[in-house]
């Protein structure tokens, strides 16, 4: 899409009807980012306030020693059009590179096997062929060894019947993917070892906590549209690279004003109809601002009046998400990523060369839905997860652990639960020239990175009176 297919189009844009020509996004997160860069292109002058000193949000990274630490393991899909125009736009494309092809490792520690080393879990691979859907997962799964042949040709039939479903319709949202899966004959394993291992990273939630509609959006889009919507992308670099250094440099060649450690404290209307926002020893006037902020700052942000029912966004329950970042004297893991079943361990990245460790191995462990371990001490999940990486990589057994320490994000994301679509308001407000972005916001997609730049692209979109223009364009166009 070129810089004209952003001119406002409509008197939506403005409280006077003309365009907006100042505005104010609120939260340097990844909707923020997205919200600015739209803006600017569009010839809006902008400023971008972040109450912490570096851009990202979520999605951060931090030093300790010499190891940079990203505050989650972060990984999007193929299909995740939006956030892989994000990382186009600020030029971070060859950072953060998709396999070529879905290939997952699934390690179950609960079934040993011979291997040619002695003893060790069985392996089994998540996989796609180049066949078109559905057949692209058939092998795949046929050769599954984690399920019986039963439980396979009935995933492949629930698989079906979730094809089937509208992840817009309303009904949907009030059952939970559990009882569904139950009553399309899905035993406990294959929860287990199939929907959970890919809906607890995706959703942060098991399957019984989840609203059918998200998780048929997630199923449905990732792994039943199009064959390749699952091969999985991540950052070879440290997540800051991309999402405060890269943004940064992109945020000032569009002409956005950046201010980090700017925290915002009121946004309210003035009486020439136009919007002023409070900082500390500032006040920024706008005809537009875009609140690009987490649910419970906004509703302390949002002006009386601003939504009809403001309490909603209290009730959007949050989810935790833990990391276990263990430094190990020698190489343990010879595969970039791998998960697990039969463990307590979820998914498990070498991060080793994006830290910078130049002795040893670094791995990270993304554990999501994390509310049984979040707040335990280190030296409890020190002695809980060590062995059981142990049980998984039969290389860990011999090796010394130089560092282990944890990152604990526990408002990670929005819970998913069923009744979740009619608390996440769209981007419009009541207040003329104010937005609401943010990846808890009803993108219909969960709370990621995907639905974090799908928010900041709806919430510029509406400021400029351009809503309502199929994005898909604009996101395939670098697909
Ligand atoms: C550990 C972890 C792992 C994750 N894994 C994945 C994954 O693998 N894949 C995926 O797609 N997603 C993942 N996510 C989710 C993803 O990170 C988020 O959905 C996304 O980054 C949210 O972006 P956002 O811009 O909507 O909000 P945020 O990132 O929360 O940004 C909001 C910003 O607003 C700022 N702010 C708040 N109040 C004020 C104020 N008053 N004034 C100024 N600034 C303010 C905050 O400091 C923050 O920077 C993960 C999240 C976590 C925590």
């Amino acid at each position: 899409m070129s810089d004209t297919d952003l001119r406002p189009t409509g008197p939506d844009s403005h409280a006077e009807g003309r365009p907006a020509r100042a505005a104010v996004v609120v939260g340097g997160g990844l909707a923020g980012v997205t919200a600015a860069l739209r803006l600017a292109d569009a010839g809006t002058a902008v400023t971008l306030l972040e109450g912490r000193p570096r851009l990202g949000g979520l999605a951060f990274s931090f030093q300790r020693g010499d190891l940079t630490v990203d505050n989650g393991q972060h990984v999007y899909l193929r299909c995740c059009t939006a956030y892989r125009w994000f990382l186009d736009r600020i030029g971070g494309t060859d950072l953060a590179p998709l396999q070529d092809r879905l290939s997952v490792p699934v390690v179950d520690a609960a079934h040993r096997v011979r291997t040619r080393s002695g003893e060790g879990p069985r392996l089994g691979t998540l996989s796609r062929d180049a066949l078109p859907v559905p057949l692209h997962l058939a092998r795949g799964l046929a050769r599954y060894p984690h399920l019986s042949l039963a439980e396979r040709a009935s995933v492949g039939r629930a698989a079906l019947a979730l094809k089937a479903l509208d992840p817009a319709d309303p009904a949907l949202d009030q059952e939970d993917f559990g009882s569904w899966l139950a009553r399309h004959g899905q035993s406990p394993r294959a929860v287990e070892a199939l929907w959970d291992l890919v809906g607890v990273a995706t959703l942060n939630a098991v399957a019984a906590d989840t609203s059918l509609a998200l998780a048929a959006k997630v199923f449905r889009t990732g792994l039943l549209e199009e064959p390749g919507a699952a091969d999985i992308g991540w950052a070879r670099v440290p997540l800051g690279e991309l999402h405060d250094t890269l943004a940064r440099k992109a945020l000032d060649a569009a002409g956005v004003r950046t201010e980090v450690r700017a925290r915002v404290a009121s946004v309210s209307r003035t009486g020439t109809g136009r919007l002023a926002v409070d900082l500390p020893g500032e006040r920024i006037e706008a005809d537009t601002v875009v609140l690009a902020v987490a649910q419970r700052e906004a509703y302390d942000l949002l002006p009386p009046g601003a939504l009809d029912h403001p309490e909603r966004l209290l009730r959007l329950g949050t989810a935790p998400i833990l990391n276990i970042h263990v430094h190990y004297d020698r190489t343990v893991l010879r595969r970039p990523f791998f998960a697990a079943l039969g463990s307590p361990v979820q998914w498990v990245f070498d991060r080793t060369e994006a830290s910078g460790v130049t002795e040893g191995q670094y791995l990270a462990l993304s554990q999501s839905a994390a509310q049984e371990y979040i707040d335990e001490p280190v030296a409890v999940l020190r002695e809980r997860f060590l062995p059981e990486l142990e049980r998984l990589l039969p290389a860990a057994r011999g090796a010394r652990v130089h560092d282990f320490f944890v990152t604990r994000e526990r408002t990670a994301t929005f819970a998913p639960a069923p009744g979740t679509a009619a608390l996440r308001p769209g981007p419009r407000t009541q207040v003329p020239g104010l937005h609401l972005a943010g990846a808890w916001t009803a993108t219909g997609w969960p709370a990621t990175m995907e639905g974090a730049v799908r928010s900041g692209v709806s919430a510029a979109d509406a400021a400029l009176g351009v809503i309502g223009r199929p994005r898909d364009h604009l996101f395939r166009e670098t697909a």
